[in-house]
């Protein structure tokens, strides 16, 4: 089909004047809206303006322009068909073969704090989505254009195929289009159901934009890529800055995630070391570069090829720590300039920063299983939201009761059944993953070996009997935190009577898969 007329209704003009000059110079005529049009105007290429094609003037602040059956005749009439040539031909409609859309700002609308809801409903594109949606079903016959990258290469195959783009290119763009629509409608849905807070709607309709290519999945052969949420929490992982280093790996984003999920529980100085989406080793301290040397000791093997949150600025010499083992990636808010310096000696090492400001951000959570989706709201509960009770005949000394925390805070991003053994400023022993929970805290005391006198022990949920109890209080735990309400809380209590130690209940389960 020769390219013969043209319809350009732009928000974004990037690329608009070199594109209806290249457009023009090839013999297209154009058709525009107010704004392009003076655009494409004062570069001094030819254009028609709507109202000519229309017979109505735009209207009601643009709401209504190309809402016209001249226009959506023109893009919706099927070439081959002789009825729908002789409607077009009995209304005065000519055929459109190219539309250049794309849509009111929506989305940077809605991001501005200052934005009111008036003006978000202003924002949302209602011509240009009908002109994009009629050339695509007509792709057949029109391409449509949405977004400026594609410019160049239209007007290659323009050149190349002497005024005709080819069958698969324009459908490649029907369907890039139908995204466009799509995801524009997503996100409007979105943020209107946010208005009327209804968090779980009879639909599911988020959309995510492409953030990169990865060079494969969990595995090489699983092809994969990382997709932003528009609109997301700043303190996410689809949100970091790379510094330095290789490009992330799937793997990689996966346990960042995790790692940065640990930190963003503390506000002293917290430095967490994962390893396949399990902390093998969490410090706090009084500075990054202290809690990085406890998260070290707390598991100096694991951590080898680990991935490294700090809540804090790394300095030149946690740097200088870091750099003596070997780390897929460092994730702060920041770098000082000698830290930077120090750790480009390692070119691999992937540097990112973060942005803690949003770090309570609520966001859904979304996991896909065969055929469907969970959705749930994140485990953002906290320690001091919990409301916890004494079981036992002794109650947690002070320190035991800050150790019962850093434990606390640690276990709740520790994959289920999860126990983890702690003082108060490191974790010392990590059991993650298992299938049952004595075995979890068998491989938690195994780690923590002579370390163990005096430390607490964190259950991510109750114990079904008083066995895992036992082992700790027979290894040297002193201290027990825990959800509680198990039928069978009293054989767990009375092991901890019997063996003096102190028992806190939070009511509260922190699984996590
Ligand atoms: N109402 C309409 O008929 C209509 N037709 C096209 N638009 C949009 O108007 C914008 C371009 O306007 P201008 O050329 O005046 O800058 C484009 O984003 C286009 O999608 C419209 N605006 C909103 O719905």
């Amino acid at each position: 089909m020769m390219t013969k007329r043209a319809l350009l209704s732009v928000s974004d003009k990037t690329g608009i004047e070199a594109l209806a000059e290249q457009l023009s110079n090839a013999g297209v005529k154009l058709i525009s809206t107010g704004g392009t049009k003076r655009a494409i105007e004062a570069a001094g290429i030819p254009v028609t303006g709507i109202e000519e094609v229309t017979g109505f003037p735009e209207m009601m602040d643009g709401r209504v322009k190309t809402l016209h059956p001249r226009i959506h005749g023109g893009l919706l009439a099927l070439r081959e068909s002789a009825e729908h040539m002789r409607a077009l031909r009995e209304h005065e409609i000519e055929p459109i073969d190219l539309v250049v859309v794309n849509l009111y700002p929506f989305q940077a609308t809605i991001e501005r704090p200052d934005a009111t809801f008036d003006e978000a409903i202003e924002n949302i594109d209602i011509g240009g989505p009908s002109m994009i949606r009629s050339a695509a079903k007509n792709h057949e016959s029109v391409a449509v254009v949405v977004d400026p990258a594609d410019y160049g290469r239209v007007v290659s195959e323009l050149k190349d195929g002497d005024g005709e783009l080819t069958a698969e290119f324009r459908r490649k763009l029907a369907a890039k289009a139908f995204r466009h629509t799509a995801s524009y409608d997503a996100l409007i849905a979105q943020y209107m159901t946010e208005q009327t807070g209804d968090e779980y709607p009879e639909t599911l309709t988020v959309t995510y934009n492409k953030k990169q290519s990865l060079r494969y999945g969990e595995n090489p052969h699983q092809q994969a890529a990382f997709y932003e949420r528009p609109m997301g929490s700043r303190t996410s992982i689809a949100r970091t800055e790379q510094l330095q280093g290789k490009e992330l790996s799937y793997n990689n984003i996966n346990d960042a995630d995790a790692a940065v999920g640990v930190v963003k529980e503390f506000t002293r100085p917290a430095v967490a070391a994962i390893k396949h989406m399990n902390p093998c080793g969490v410090g706090i301290g009084d500075t990054v570069e202290d809690a990085f040397q406890k998260a070290y000791e707390a598991d100096p093997v694991s951590i080898f090829g680990g991935i490294i949150a700090c809540n804090g600025e790394v300095d030149g010499a946690t740097a200088a720590r870091m750099k003596e083992i070997f780390l897929e990636i460092v994730i702060a808010p920041s770098f000082t300039d000698e830290a930077r310096e120090v750790l480009s000696a390692k070119p691999n090492l992937r540097l990112l920063t973060i942005n803690f400001t949003d770090a309570q951000a609520m966001e859904q959570r979304i996991s896909t299983v065969s055929g469907g989706a969970l959705v749930q709201d994140t485990d953002t509960l906290s320690f001091e939201d919990v409301e916890t009770t004494i079981p036992t005949k002794r109650k947690p000394t002070e320190e035991e009761m800050r150790q019962l925390e850093m434990a606390w805070k640690v276990v709740k991003h520790v994959k289920s059944n999860a126990i983890v053994l702690a003082t108060e400023d490191r974790t010392i022993g990590v059991g993650a993953g298992q299938m049952n929970r004595v075995g979890a805290a068998k491989i938690a005391i195994e780690q923590a070996a002579s370390r163990i006198e005096g430390a607490v022990m964190a259950s991510d949920a109750f114990f079904p009997m008083g066995d895992t109890v036992e082992a700790a209080a027979q290894a040297g735990i002193r201290a027990i935190i825990q959800p509680g309400g198990s039928k069978r809380d009293q054989e767990s209590i009375d092991k901890a009577d019997e063996y003096g130690v102190a028992m806190l209940f939070t009511g509260v389960r922190h699984f996590k898969h």
